[in-house]
């Protein structure tokens, strides 16, 4: 039987949110506080918190709580200053933090053993500050965007030895999990000023680490708890194509299940938007595909080992500078006060396009080659082989392809505005990777979400509305003139 012309069809809901992580929770809370519940989150694993993932580590009656993804409240308050939402979801839910020392608790060593360079390092913290400084002002005067490797050499900071660069390394890879050859000088300036520049509008230049034994995701999960109802959460459905016009969307999972909506959040990773992980029905226009391309999904391994007995630092952290930039630089100890005395847990990150080195390699290579580092950095001590020894493969995972977006120079305004963009007035992009000021880290997952869930509502509200706009052709500032 064919519907009547203005016979509006009905659909199975009123809003899919593709993905429970923090952006797909907060949407929902968003919706739920606007008065519209008709809406179904749709996650591929069997629990919520997507990139907040926590696991069991250690040899049997030595076993801790760890992250395997993200693990700091980064940016916390300053006074009666804005709060970072993610500090006061860890607040509210009585989550257990420790401060995180980046800068006072520091052990440098070398390929050649324990090293004293933290004039090195301090040098490198204050480089990293003036770089932010003078990158964030070229936005008042519209002045184009360069690489973050432009924008030191610029303000005069050249590294040359490998404590140079390691300590570049700390300040910037380990936070933006690529190179500053690879990032917008104007973007990552912008990032950490809004996270941890008080003057210019961020949190504060606090961390906190995660040490709570039900997870870090607790905090997000115990929010969901507040309003979302069973029927609510589909888990274990992983979707498989987006079909989307303008009367809706269709969406279908890889076991078959098909559900249909008014409208459709997408909250997957850039990364699996990149990866043709979902299909969309028709494909993504050209504008949309051209944003997603641009940004960069970046990876951020930590590769944890326990030891029979603690027989390094007795910091926070450690810096090895090796003779190849970016090989196992930054070390953390757990064995320590105030976080898992006792437990002989230490683990080093790597970033980058090293992440994706070690992903393809075993396990078993990727073990010696960290315990070559450790006999580097101990010439003196007999390294025993770990009890336990792990690292997820975040760049290789279909759920996520790497672990958080960083914004490269070549990535401009009008590409942001088209990650964003609404598809046929119904299906809207959300995430981490949609945020402007705070891609990549958690609560620029939660601002994105709030915002996308608000918009939702109230364009549910009026009856329709066009969504976010696009750019139909992203040009350059002043054409290439032969
Ligand atoms: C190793 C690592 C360290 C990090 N460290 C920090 C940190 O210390 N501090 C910080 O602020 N941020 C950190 N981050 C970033 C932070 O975790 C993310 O910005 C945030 O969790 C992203 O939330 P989201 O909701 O945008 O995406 P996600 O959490 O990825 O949510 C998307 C959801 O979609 C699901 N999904 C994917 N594909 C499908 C499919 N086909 N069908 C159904 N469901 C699907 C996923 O399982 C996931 O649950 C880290 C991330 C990683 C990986």
């Amino acid at each position: 039987i064919l519907a009547q012309p203005n016979e509006k069809p009905q659909n199975d809901v009123q809003v899919l949110i593709l993905g429970g992580g923090v952006a797909g929770i907060i949407a929902a809370r968003s919706l739920h506080e606007k008065g519209i519940d008709n809406f179904k989150i749709v996650e591929a694993r069997d629990e919520l918190g997507g990139r907040m993932k926590a696991f069991q580590f250690g040899s049997p009656g030595k076993q801790v709580t760890l992250e395997l993804g993200a693990n700091w409240v980064q940016g916390t308050q300053t006074g009666d200053g804005p709060a970072n939402p993610i500090f006061e979801l860890a607040k509210k839910h009585n989550l257990s933090t420790q401060v995180s020392d980046y800068y006072d608790s520091m052990t440098t060593y070398d390929y050649t053993g324990a090293v004293n360079y933290i004039d090195t390092f301090n040098k490198a913290i204050d480089a990293y500050t003036n770089l932010t400084i003078v990158g964030g002002g070229r936005v008042p005067n519209a002045l184009v965007d360069t690489t973050s490797r432009t924008g030191y050499s610029l303000v005069g900071v050249k590294p040359k030895t490998a404590q140079e660069l390691a300590s570049e390394y700390y300040l910037f890879d380990w936070e933006y999990a690529q190179t500053p050859e690879q990032t917008s000088w104007i973007a990552s300036s912008w990032a950490n000023n809004f996270t941890y520049d008080p003057d210019q509008g961020g949190f504060s230049d606090g961390n906190l680490l995660s040490i709570d034994q039900r997870g870090f995701a607790h905090l997000i999960k115990a929010e969901g708890d507040e309003f979302l109802k069973p029927e609510q959460i589909l888990l274990n459905t992983t979707v498989k194509s987006v079909a989307y016009s303008a009367h809706g969307v269709s969406v279908t999972s890889v076991n078959g299940t098909k559900i249909t909506a008014d409208y459709a959040i997408t909250t997957f990773s850039l990364g699996v938007l990149q990866n043709d992980d979902v299909t969309f029905e028709p494909s993504l226009p050209e504008w949309k595909q051209e944003a997603i391309q641009s940004m960069t999904m970046a990876t951020y391994t930590k590769i944890f080992l326990q030891f029979p007995d603690n027989f390094w630092f007795d910091t926070q952290f450690a810096l090895y500078a090796d003779r190849e930039r970016g090989r196992y630089p930054v070390w953390q100890s757990l064995d320590v006060k105030g976080f898992f005395p006792g437990s002989g847990i230490v683990f080093v990150t790597v970033t980058g396009d090293y992440s994706q080195r070690i992903e393809a390699l075993p396990n078993s290579q990727v073990q010696e080659e960290v315990l070559g580092v450790l006999r580097s950095m101990y010439p003196n001590v007999t390294i025993p082989d770990p009890i336990a020894f792990h690292f997820p493969r975040w760049f290789e995972d279909p759920l996520y392809r790497g672990s958080y977006s960083n914004w490269p120079s070549s990535f401009v305004s009008d590409h942001h505005e088209n990650l964003r963009a609404t598809l046929q007035e119904r299906l809207w992009f959300t995430g981490e990777a949609m945020s402007q000021k705070y891609f990549g880290f958690l609560h620029g997952a939660y601002f994105e979400g709030q915002a996308t869930g608000n918009s939702v509502a109230d364009c549910i509200h009026k009856g329709g509305c066009a969504g976010l706009p696009h750019v139909e052709q992203v040009h350059n500032a002043s054409p290439y003139v032969l």
